[in-house]
């Protein structure tokens, strides 16, 4: 899909949509419980659509009970011959197979598009130590997992990926014996944090001290009633167009929230804005915008949208962390270089830093999202502000966190 965007100014309010991460975790948390849960503020995003379709090929039972409510009853027993698939999902897939790797069953489990060539090599090292049989593509997808996992005391790199870590965590309670994982070198630790929260709503304990997790076995996950947050990251593209000067406001978003996109406030602050928080909205006012640092290492989604941010500061922002970009799904950082130079702006990558030098001016012409959903949404907003118009091909991919997004951006 080809998506014309025409310098405009953005005015109104967006309910931004479920978090894709919380529910993601939700769903399958609620398919591992015996029993029935309700979950609430579900979105239909295709990282959510692939895990439900997912848990039901394991034997859950979902019913819908409104376009934002549905009930699952969990799996009595995994069937015999299973093949899997978690869509585009990084998330949903590295959850998936650990999750699965808990029973004494063959599973194969595969996706599509970007997810094929995402690292899985973590599953070759780390899985046989926990009793698991396992087989990938020379550390690709597919993969084959037989189990069951069986708990014990382990030292991990979370370096790669925290989802691999999560994966971990959802599996492990379900095991005969305790376990204790050590991270080194932990990346994304809040979407750790998120897991683990997750977890003790369906009735699941994990102690972290100190990036060590002790797991308790013999655990059993309860059915719970379970209510799935609005999403900082898809928020992060209204917030930053908000302090590039559109009169837009934000709602729905909870600023107790554990998502590791709720970081953005702290760049914005960096970037000079001042942000408004009344009761459900929020507006940024950033009439004293400025070049800014950051650093987004343990907040990798939300570099797309301090692209956008840095392009309108004048000066040099430096975001610390791109390294962590180079398997997302495209190359995020050579994919925001290459658009964003499109039109007019330099990047450079200076090993692990984004440089940027902003000075407020973007150009219309056709860029491309790289079938990226975040690279997608970043081009929008930027375009908005760009002279001239922008043709955005493969506009499209936005489905796989936000598939509303042309509408919302068409609604302002
Ligand atoms: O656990 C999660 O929900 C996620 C973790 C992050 O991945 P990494 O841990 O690989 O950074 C993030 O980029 C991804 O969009 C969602
Ligand atoms: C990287 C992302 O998701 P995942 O890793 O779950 O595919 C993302 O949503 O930006």
């Amino acid at each position: 899909m080809k998506q014309l965007i025409r310098p405009k100014v953005l005015s109104g309010n967006i309910a931004v949509p479920a978090s894709k991460s919380d529910a993601q975790r939700a769903v399958l948390c609620a398919a591992l419980a015996e029993g029935t849960s309700r979950l609430t503020g579900m979105g239909k995003s295709d990282d959510e659509q692939a895990m439900l379709r997912a848990v039901e090929q394991m034997g859950a039972e979902i019913v819908p009970i409104s376009d934002t409510i549905i009930e699952i009853t969990g799996i009595k027993s995994l069937p015999e011959g299973l093949h899997l698939s978690a869509g585009e999902s990084g998330l949903g897939l590295r959850l998936l197979t650990c999750v699965t790797s808990g029973f004494n069953r063959e599973v194969s489990l595969t996706g599509r598009g970007s997810l094929l060539a995402r690292p899985m090599n973590f599953f070759d090292t780390v899985l046989p130590r926990f009793g698991v049989q396992v087989s990938t593509n020379n550390g690709f997808l597919p993969i084959k997992v037989h189990g069951p996992l069986q708990g014990t005391d382990l030292q991990v790199d979370g370096s790669l990926s925290s989802q691999f870590i999560s994966g971990l965590l959802m599996a492990l309670p379900g095991s005969r014996k305790a376990s204790s994982l050590e991270v080194i070198d932990m990346k994304s630790g809040p979407y750790i944090q998120m897991t683990i929260h997750t977890l003790s709503q369906f009735g699941i304990v994990i102690e972290n001290e100190h990036n060590r997790f002790t797991i308790p076995g013999k655990q059993q996950y309860r059915p719970a009633h379970y209510s799935i947050e609005s999403d900082w990251s898809s928020a992060s593209y209204w917030l930053v167009a908000a302090a590039i000067g559109h009169p837009v406001s934000v709602s729905g978003l909870t600023m107790r929230s554990l998502q590791a996109d709720k970081s953005l406030l702290k760049a914005l602050i960096a970037a000079g804005c001042r942000i408004v928080a009344e009761e459900d909205l929020i507006r940024v006012d950033g009439s004293g915008l400025r070049a800014f640092e950051f650093d987004a290492t343990d907040c990798p989604d939300l570099f797309p949208a301090l692209t956008i941010l840095a392009a309108k500061c004048d000066g040099v922002s430096t975001i610390r962390g791109v390294n962590r970009l180079i398997h997302k799904e495209s190359n995020r950082g050579i994919a925001l270089q290459t658009e964003f130079g499109k039109m007019g702006l330099k990047i450079d990558l200076n090993d692990d830093l984004m440089v940027i030098y902003g000075s407020g001016k973007l150009h219309g012409t056709e860029v491309d999202s790289h079938h990226d959903h975040r690279i997608a949404m970043s081009l929008g907003i930027a375009g908005s502000i760009a002279n001239g118009d922008t043709i955005l091909t493969n506009a499209d991919a936005v489905s796989k966190s936000y598939p509303d997004f042309w509408e919302h951006f068409n609604s302002l």
